[in-house]
């Protein structure tokens, strides 16, 4: 049977809060280039539309990580699946993210990075449910906090279905 699904953030709402997103982070990066990282799997619509509104130049590379599986709560445990190509010494990078939750996928990722002398760390999320947080994590541009429901969409998946939805959706139960 077909899962229902409501509609908890638009299409319209998250392409204007990605189009923001792009110009305000153009404007703290004047100057300087940008070196995206996007993490896989979830991360990749947040990433390619967002380096689309950056004005500055931007490379791009991408780390898999994995943490949930086809649960719905994290294991605690992250596994890098694939590392990034290029070394980030010297770059100023910033990792894009389609949500943060407990947030142990990204305190990992920027520990890990960090030992790789990078000029600086930021971090960029669609989403963020900061009730939910179990380690804590600096986030540097957050779209949106959203309560603490399971979500779907741009990217995020359930049973590593409903990535490609253009929306923010909940399945209901
Ligand atoms: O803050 P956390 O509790 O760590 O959860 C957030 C992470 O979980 C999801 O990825 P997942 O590990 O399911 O892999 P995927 O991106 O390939 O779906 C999501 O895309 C984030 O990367
Ligand atoms: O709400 C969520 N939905 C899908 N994947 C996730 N990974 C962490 N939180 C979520
Ligand atoms: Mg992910």
């Amino acid at each position: 049977m077909a899962d229902k699904i409501k509609v908890l953030i638009s299409e319209e709402d998250v392409d204007a809060k990605i189009r923001e997103l792009g110009k305000q982070i153009s404007k703290d990066y004047e100057g300087k280039e940008i070196h995206l990282i996007c993490v896989l799997k979830g991360g990749i619509y947040i990433t390619t539309e967002l380096s689309k509104r950056i004005t500055v130049p931007v490379s791009l590379d991408f780390m898999s990580v994995s943490s949930y599986g086809d649960a719905t709560e994290s294991s605690g445990r992250v596994k890098i699946v694939k590392d990034l190509d290029d070394p980030i010494e010297g770059k100023d990078v910033l990792i894009v993210e389609d949500i943060i939750d407990s947030g142990r996928t990204l305190r990992n990722l920027v520990d890990l990075l960090s030992t790789r002398s990078p000029k600086s760390i930021k971090i960029c999320t669609l989403l963020d449910k900061p009730e939910r947080r179990v380690v804590e994590v600096p986030v540097d541009y957050v779209g949106f906090n959203i309560p603490d429901e399971f979500v779907i969409g741009y990217g995020l998946d359930y049973a590593q279905k409903y990535r490609n939805l253009p929306f923010i959706g909940v399945v209901e139960q």
